[in-house]
């Protein structure tokens, strides 16, 4: 199976962990952060990871975006073992299959793209099509193609960094915290794209302290000292 080839009806989910146990190296000693911790999300869900600050909900969204490798475990992406691949092939995999969403709203995006264009780069990426408006539209950004992230507020460059992390059909979308930044009426629209992008067949993948976002969520995971709970 190539990186961004479709998953068999009714195969693996778009994600699934086992047995993820992660430190981060020190100097004196190592920083445990997760415990054999094992999930799986699957297309047409909200799955949220919850719990206390430092509790290991970053460090497993980025291990399961495959930003990061476990220090033991396996993350499988469409049921291909992405911790056996050479750093190339995830990079690929990464690329095709998994769209990721940063707190800071601005961090996602190209200060010099339009909307419209950061959907054209993403095409461009993804070796796909050009994505219709059809995403603009189910995001509620219709009439806002044509502005810079400068023109928008920060819930607006939020959901066009959704559409930009969705566009080419990856199997998975991963945001961390991603309404922290974001005033209520706009968390709440954050939530609402969550769950329409969950709908058109993404698996969505939120750490989030925000119940804007655990209200939209179809399961919900909570971290204790980095541990499911
Ligand atoms: N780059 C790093 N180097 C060393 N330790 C780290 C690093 N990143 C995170 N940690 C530690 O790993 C543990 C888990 O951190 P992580 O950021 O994943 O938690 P979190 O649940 O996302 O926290 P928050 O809700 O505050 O963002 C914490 O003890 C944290 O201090």
């Amino acid at each position: 199976m190539t990186p961004n080839s479709p998953p068999a009806p009714g195969s693996s989910p778009a994600l699934r962990c086992a047995g993820l146990t992660h430190h981060y190296p020190a100097s004196d000693h190592d920083v445990p952060a997760l415990h054999d911790v094992a999930l799986s999300a699957a297309r047409g869900r909200v799955t949220a990871l919850v719990g206390p600050s430092g509790s290991g909900k970053s460090t497993l969204l980025r291990i399961l975006a495959c930003l990061d490798r476990p220090t033991h475990g396996t993350v499988e992406v469409n049921g291909v073992d992405a911790t056996a691949l050479s750093a190339r092939r995830r990079r690929q995999l990464r690329r095709h299959q998994l769209g990721y969403v940063f707190q800071n709203p601005i961090d996602n995006l190209l200060g010099y793209l339009t909307v419209e264009e950061h959907l054209g780069l993403a095409a461009r990426l993804r070796r796909t099509g050009p994505a219709g408006g059809e995403l603009l539209d189910a995001l509620g950004l219709a009439g806002r193609r044509a502005h810079y992230p400068r023109q928008l507020s920060g819930g607006e460059q939020q959901r066009v960094a959704l559409a930009f992390a969705a566009a080419g059909d990856p199997a998975a979308l991963l945001a961390d915290e991603p309404t922290a930044q974001l005033d209520r009426a706009s968390a709440h629209l954050v939530g609402e794209a969550l769950h329409r992008l969950a709908s058109l067949g993404h698996a969505v993948v939120v750490a989030t302290h925000d119940p804007e976002l655990t209200a939209v969520a179809d399961d919900v995971h909570e971290l204790v000292d980095g541990r499911i709970a």
